[in-house]
């Protein structure tokens, strides 16, 4: 057992003084960064929700892992919520060496970390270290499960380096054989980050990494997933980078589209396999309509560009509702539920896997977790095509039909359905996916809201053929 397990301080303790500390700093600090939830709105406030040392403060290099509830007004129309609980990695220095200013957190004035500089460790390589050895040994640290598949090896000594591109989340990567995410907004009970690649796992299914190990601890009482180590694929590309490169070049993207369908057609079916399936009828039709209606509405307050739309896209969804009520059933399984080109990775020898099962972030987990049509991904993934040839200019309307068919045809190859045989729910499904869309990057990347405007554009008039 190394030295970072030795100590492991009760939450409360490890906690006490901490947090008001740290208060000033990551006031400012918190709302930066792109995985905070709630932008736009002031902080007011902290709570612990959960506080563990994983190296000792009084040490050279103190590390500190915090649960951390930021306290926020309301949403305007909403109803109170207890604060968003973010996952800290907080580490402690006498210094911070010039490599890690990026991470700064800033200087500490009072309480035990008192003359200290704070920073965002996970991009440190001895912090991240701690975590895969921790993942190693299968410890228990304070209120922290480190868990792991005991028929994976994780072998000592593979050094880490954090990714820098966009994402969620922050990950790290251990000598090119594992990556570890660090999930950042904690929602209490069954992620499918683990759950849906754990059971795909069983299901053999090669499309997705299986899960090396994961760190776990109660949050309000539930056990909850805070991160999750996978396999790295090597040298791979995503579908988004590979799609703009061929872009650039004036090339098509249909084999790769088609093989992407049918990627996602294979573990569509290993899903179906591995969790149950449920007939959707008038009813159950009816609540998932009305979730659509209802996010279009709220989309419409938040996004004030969105609103002359509104009357026209509701028709793609009482399309739909008007088909269960002749009597028409769909099935519906687990699904991705935030498929798009950069959650593909092709590997050197061009074989595509599918990555973080995580789902639309800004929903409910038991919403997450619902049974859906399969529409759901491959209208995530149409969206995508046209994303990446939007962001190519006016030029490539032609590339993204063709990048659409291909992917159908290569689904349907592999689950015998193709899904444009089902044009009204594939529309309604595409039509949600682009309003989440334009709520994502109101808030996330404003520069990129036209995008998904100019679908809004289209899908708000009458016949946009497929
Ligand atoms: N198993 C993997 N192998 C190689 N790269 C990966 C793997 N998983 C994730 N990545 C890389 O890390 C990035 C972030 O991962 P992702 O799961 O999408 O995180 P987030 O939920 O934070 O967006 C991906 O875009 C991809 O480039
Ligand atoms: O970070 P995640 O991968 O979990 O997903 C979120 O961010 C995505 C952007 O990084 C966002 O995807 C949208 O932009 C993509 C291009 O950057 C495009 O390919 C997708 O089709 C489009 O939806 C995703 O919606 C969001 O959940």
């Amino acid at each position: 057992m190394s030295e970072a397990f030795t100590r492991s301080a009760s939450p409360a303790d490890a906690g006490l003084g901490l947090l008001p500390s740290l208060d000033p700093l990551l006031r400012e600090w918190l709302p930066r960064q792109r995985w905070f939830a709630g932008k736009g709105r002031p902080v007011t406030g902290f709570s612990l929700a959960a506080a563990t040392e994983l190296l000792p403060s009084e040490s050279r290099l103190g590390l500190h892992h915090l649960l951390v509830r930021a306290h926020q007004p309301p949403v305007p129309g909403a109803a109170p919520q207890p604060g968003d609980c973010y996952q800290l990695l907080i580490g402690a220095r006498e210094a911070l060496p010039p490599r890690l200013a990026p991470a700064l957190i800033g200087h500490v004035e009072q309480g035990p970390l008192a003359g200290r500089t704070v920073y965002d460790a996970l991009s440190d390589p001895r912090p991240a270290d701690v975590l895969l050895e921790a993942l190693r040994a299968q410890a228990r640290i304070g209120g922290l499960r480190f868990e792991r598949d005991p028929a994976q090896e994780i072998r000592p000594g593979l050094v880490p380096r954090p990714v820098t591109t966009e994402q969620s989340n922050s990950s790290v990567i251990y000598g090119d054989t594992f990556i570890l995410k660090l999930l950042r907004r904690i929602v209490p009970g069954v992620n499918p980050d683990l759950e849906l690649p754990l059971a795909l796992a069983r299901e053999h299914c090669p499309r997705v990494p299986a899960p090396t190990g994961w760190l776990r601890a109660d949050l309000d009482g539930e056990p909850s997933v805070l991160a999750v180590l996978q396999p790295f694929v090597q040298g791979a590309a995503d579908g988004w980078e590979l799609a703009l490169r061929e872009l650039a070049k004036g090339e098509d993207f249909c084999a790769e589209a088609r093989a992407l369908g049918r990627a996602t057609a294979e573990v569509h079916t290993a899903l179906a396999r591995a969790l149950p399936t449920v007939t959707l009828g008038r009813a159950q039709l009816r609540l998932m309509v009305d979730g659509m209606v209802e996010r279009l509405e709220s989309a419409a307050q938040a996004v004030p560009v969105l609103r002359p739309y509104v009357p026209a896209l509701r028709t793609a969804f009482t399309a739909l509702s008007d088909l269960a009520e002749e009597g028409r059933t769909w099935v519906a399984q687990r699904v991705h539920g935030d498929l798009h080109l950069g959650q593909c990775l092709r590997s050197p020898d061009g074989e595509w896997s599918l990555i973080d099962f995580e789902g639309e972030p800004s929903k409910p987990l038991a919403e997450r977790r619902l049974p859906q049509p399969t529409s759901r991904d491959v209208a995530g993934m149409l969206r995508s095509f046209d994303y990446a040839a939007h962001s190519a200019g006016p030029a490539a309307p032609g590339w993204a039909a063709a990048c659409r068919a291909a992917f159908c045809t290569g689904y349907a190859q592999v689950s015998g359905e193709d899904p444009r045989t089902d044009p009204v729910l594939l529309r309604a499904c595409e039509t949600d996916k682009a309003i989440y869309e334009v709520v994502y990057e109101a808030r996330h990347r404003p520069d990129w809201l036209t995008v998904p405007m100019a679908a809004i554009e289209r899908y708000a008039t009458p016949v946009e053929p497929f």
